[in-house]
């Protein structure tokens, strides 16, 4: 099989022409989980003031320097309370999170002194010891996140500190799924391609909505191709891509110039494809046609579907690929081969026992797929491959 056919391409070809979707402004409370769409630029200093990191008593370091040493006790600060002046000569009982006083260029921690006054000072430090200055972490007007940064908890906790409450974000792509086959119209077959993509698509941050089961009619299947497309940002169908008589995918699809079908060298899931719709208001909407067998379904999702949501949702590095070790031998193929697996207790991947091409039951025991690259050779323990994380 040409290049064409390898999952790399195929990769590239499902990718190709997708742009992240257009920023939205929302508030911090709505970010979780969204990707910056521009950088953003702190407007408040992190730490805001210079403050006490100790509890103790702030004075001069100049007038600490040689020891034993006894200051009066001028006044006391707490976090919260206005900024007292140091006078030299003097100290100032000083908590943590409080504002040094002007003056002050030092705080000694309880600990190295008597503790009341006139307080006696045990043990000196250098100037700055137990303070935090303004600005330290982060200045004003310096970039705290880049664009692209994805908002988890700390990112958030950041975002509030430098002072920023409203933020520009890659909206949630709305994912479509159209699974197709008359036999899960009449009921024959429980559709669970619909189910598991939908909730493979919440768990990669999409909102998700279900078509199908289309049946296995062009026209109707392209009336509800275009329907989704209308309401969401990428669609996927399953199944009808084969070779066979009813496979309304294919048929409805395969002589659209901005479609391609074709063999991809892997398994499960040679057959694949992928293309765009342009809607009403004009916008291409990327559509990719996985074939209907369940694990080769999941496993083109995670393959190829991942890389999309990745590019709407404005990864400035495309969905992020990991990586493990194999914990036992593994013959590799001519084509790349998914295989159900496991952690060991060493962290490496194995394979499920048992694996007999397209076992539902193995896959819900599987915590990876192992992607096991077309290299015609035995791989061994150790061998570093490419996983999807389940
Ligand atoms: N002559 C050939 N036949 C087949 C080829 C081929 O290259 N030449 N490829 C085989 C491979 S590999 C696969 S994978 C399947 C893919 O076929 P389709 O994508 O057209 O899928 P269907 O025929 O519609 O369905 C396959 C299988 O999966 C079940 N299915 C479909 N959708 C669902 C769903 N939503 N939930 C649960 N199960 C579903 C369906 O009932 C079939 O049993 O083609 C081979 N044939
Ligand atoms: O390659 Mo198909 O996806 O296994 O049965």
């Amino acid at each position: 099989m040409t290049d064409a056919g390898s999952v790399s391409a195929h990769r590239a070809r499902v990718v190709a022409g997708v742009e992240p979707l257009a920023p939205v402004s929302v508030p911090l409370a709505a970010a979780l989980g969204r990707r910056l769409a521009t950088e953003v630029v702190a407007t408040l200093s992190v730490p805001p003031f210079d403050h006490a990191a100790m509890d103790g008593f702030a004075v001069r370091a100049a007038d600490v320097a040689s020891l034993p040493v006894s200051l009066p006790v001028a006044g006391v600060v707490a976090a919260g309370d206005p900024v007292a002046v140091l006078e030299a000569g003097t100290a100032i009982r000083i908590m943590t999170g409080a504002p040094v006083p002007p003056g002050a260029d030092l705080v000694v921690p309880f600990e190295w002194t008597s503790g009341h006054d006139p307080v006696e000072v045990l043990k000196s430090a250098d100037s700055g010891r137990h303070i935090r200055f303004e600005g330290e972490d982060v200045r004003a007007g310096e970039v705290a996140l880049a664009a692209g940064s994805l908002l988890g908890a700390a990112q958030i906790g950041l975002l509030v500190s430098v002072g920023v409450a409203m933020v520009e974000v890659r909206p949630r792509p709305r994912l479509g799924v159209i699974s197709t086959g008359a036999e899960l119209v009449e009921g024959h077959v429980p559709d669970s391609n619909t189910a598991t993509l939908l909730a493979a698509g919440r768990e990669l941050g999409a909102d998700v909505e279900a078509f199908g089961p289309a049946p296995d009619d062009v026209p109707r299947f392209l009336e509800v191709l275009r329907a989704a497309a209308e309401r969401c940002d990428v669609v996927v169908t399953t199944g009808g891509i084969s070779a066979g008589d009813h496979d309304v995918v294919k048929a409805a699809l395969r002589d659209d110039p901005a479609f391609w079908f074709g063999p991809v060298a892997m398994k499960p899931g040679r057959p694949q494809g992928c293309g765009s719709v342009v809607t009403s208001d004009g916008r291409r909407v990327p559509v990719v046609t996985l074939p209907g067998t369940p694990i080769a379904a999941y496993a083109a999702f995670l393959l190829f579907v991942r890389e999309v949501l990745a590019v709407l949702e404005g990864d400035p590095a495309g969905a992020v690929m990991r990586r493990a070790r194999l914990g036992a031998p593994v013959e590799a193929r001519d084509r790349t081969v998914v295989l159900p697996g496991v952690y060991d207790e060493n962290d490496h991947v194995v394979p499920l026992p048992g694996h007999a091409g397209h076992s539902q039951r193995l896959l819900a025991q599987a915590e990876v797929l192992l992607v096991v690259p077309p290299v015609r050779q035995a791989l061994e323990t150790g061998t570093d491959i490419e996983v999807l994380v389940l």
